[in-house]
């Protein structure tokens, strides 16, 4: 490395000392503390951030500040890769030492190594480029600039700043400038509503969807979503859209609103009210990449009818696996007809066991990876329809890029035999889908348009969807224990190897529990070892929950909560 290179990166890493006595680490989702803690770690992401670029060939590389759901004083920051995906895995380790460097010759040191190591070209490319965002956190202001400190650090290394977004904005917008087609807000506003208008046209001249049906409100969580879909929702027609908790009147971010509130407590957030029985409602989380919808049953109580991001999962399946069966229709013998797309449906262990059910017996085939869209993406990816989602509403369906070339030519096969056929309308429908969901990543205003398309197309109220399977029951704990990495699992976190012992004794409890099924895991963003258990009433899922917490206190430490 020059001697220029290593000055610069020693004098400019000076001005942002780590704080003392804190441990961070790159883990489900990046980065997260409380932001007065994070100036020196959003720093050295910024110089991460440059380096991936030219690892990449200087691909567009984001990064992205923010703390989702958490509370406001938190924050965060997060890397893009190339494809728009999550940051490869094999870097996280690097992430975390440079986090944790405890001076700045440490600091060079590890860039040094880590250079050599990866064999990532300094000089003689094309230089780094890094798109920036954040969400609305006053504390993300000054966050951005030491981001753009720390990019400045590699020398000809360029950030280009993008302002206030969502995550999956930043995220697509890395996605688009990488495939080389237009990336800005604007053109992703006008993606969203020009597939969206697409799958309207093409909706079913028969279908019986009740106008009443018609108006959605939606929890922006007093975030970033709720103002950006303000500006989506003047670019569509046929849907009826009240933005509440858009953060102008005053409201906390995520303080008693938005999709981790909703979906934790199962309570209507603020802003809601016995007025709204009945009403189809969505929210979103505070960075607008989680979704879940809700009904408000009775004037009554506070509890709500949640409908997941699992359910959300079974609506999009059903939809994508009609169409699929459409386009397979008999009447042509050509060749291209008889391509066989596969279609996976990627859960975790969290999701509810009713859902799994549900997809199986639609003959779906449906598969499980450890908790954390890095995992669930990358296992979409494999299929030429792969759809995911989290229990907690994040999620998406990737298409991989021969079945969108196929779908092409069939469309325009189709097209040139009999124009506005049965088939082709379900080409076009599944091209739609391809361009109006987001490809990089979950995005709670993409999959809300899809949803509302969706429920139009079949003709169906939220109470109609609801009712596609009945959840059982479940309970999440929280058990503080002394040291959460004792906990090792297997098969997408559905067994524990180790400590020994300890499963035979989950086993043993949950055989007394008429469909239970209980799991154990280190959460990756709280030091704690999370509980999950369902059975066949509440009572039984609560009870099961607290044997199963008692035996992760007996095996491994002190009090649960
Ligand atoms: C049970 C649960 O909801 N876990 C969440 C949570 O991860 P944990 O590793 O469980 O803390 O945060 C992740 C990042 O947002 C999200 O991907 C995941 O689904
Ligand atoms: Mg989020």
């Amino acid at each position: 490395m020059k001697e220029q290179q290593q000055s610069l990166l020693l004098s400019s890493s000076a001005r942002f000392p780590p704080p003392q006595g804190v441990r961070l680490s790159y883990g489900t989702a990046g980065f997260r503390a409380d932001a007065g803690l994070l100036q020196s770690t959003v720093y050295r992401v910024g110089i991460l951030a440059a380096l991936r670029s030219l690892k990449m060939d200087s691909s567009v590389i984001g990064l992205v500040i923010t703390a989702s759901h958490n509370k406001e004083s938190d924050n965060g920051v997060k890397i893009a890769d190339p494809s728009g995906g999550m940051l490869s895995q094999h870097w996280e380790p690097f992430a975390d030492a440079l986090a944790n460097a405890p001076s700045p010759q440490h600091l060079l040191h590890l860039i040094i190594e880590f250079v050599e190591k990866e064999n990532i070209p300094l000089e003689g490319v094309r230089p780094a480029q890094i798109l920036l965002g954040r969400d609305t956190r006053p504390s993300g202001e000054s966050l951005l600039e030491a981001a753009k400190q720390g990019i400045s650090s590699i020398l000809g290394a360029v950030a280009i700043d993008m302002g206030i977004v969502t995550t999956p904005q930043l995220h697509w917008m890395v996605r688009a400038r990488n495939k080389g087609v237009k990336a800005s807000e604007l053109d992703y506003f006008e993606q969203l509503s020009s597939s969206f208008r697409c799958l309207m046209d093409l909706i079913p001249s028969g279908s019986t969807f009740n106008e009443l049906d018609n108006k959605l409100v939606v929890d922006g969580a007093n975030g970033v979503g709720g103002e950006k879909l303000e500006v989506l929702k003047k670019m569509l027609d046929g849907l009826a859209i009240e933005v509440r908790n858009s953060g102008k009147d005053g409201g906390v971010l995520n303080e008693g609103v938005g999709a981790d509130y909703v979906q934790k407590e199962k309570v209507v957030p603020c802003g809601f009210s016995s007025q709204d029985v009945g009403i189809r409602c969505a929210s979103l989380d505070g960075d607008a990449d989680r979704l879940v919808y809700f009904s408000v049953p009775s004037e009554s109580s506070s509890k709500i009818d949640l409908v997941d991001g699992d359910k959300i999962l079974s609506l999009f399946a059903v939809f994508i696996k009609e169409q699929l069966s459409i386009l397979k229709k008999e009447g042509h013998t050509d060749v291209n007809s008889d391509y066989q797309p596969r279609l996976g449906v990627i859960q975790t262990a969290y999701a509810n066991g009713a859902s799994t059910d549900y997809l199986r017996r639609l003959g779906l085939e449906v598969l499980f990876t450890p908790t954390g869209v890095k995992y669930l993406h990358e296992k979409a990816a494999e299929y030429d329809i792969g759809i995911y989602f989290e229990a907690n509403g994040h999620g998406t369906i990737v298409f991989s890029e021969s079945f969108l070339c196929w779908l092409e030519s069939r469309n325009n096969e189709l097209s040139s035999v009999v124009k506005g056929s049965e088939q082709q309308k379900a080409a076009l429908r599944l091209l739609a889908v391809s361009k109006l969901i987001n490809q990089a990543v979950g995005d709670a205003l993409s999959g809300l348009l899809l949803v509302e398309v969706i429920l139009q197309h079949m003709g169906w109220s939220i109470h109609r969807w609801t009712e596609f399977y009945r959840d059982l029951p479940s309970r999440q704990l929280k058990v503080k224990v002394v040291d959460r990495t004792a906990v090792v699992t297997a098969n997408a976190e559905t067994v524990v190897v180790k400590p020994p012992g300890i499963q035979e004794a989950i086993n043993a409890e949950t055989a007394k529990y008429p469909q239970g099924r209980s799991f154990i895991r280190p959460s990756g963003t709280e030091d704690v070892i999370r509980v999950y258990a369902e059975a066949s009433t509440q009572e039984a899922a609560d009870s099961l929950a607290n044997s199963v917490a008692k035996l992760v206190d007996q095996f491994l430490g002190f009090s649960s909560s």
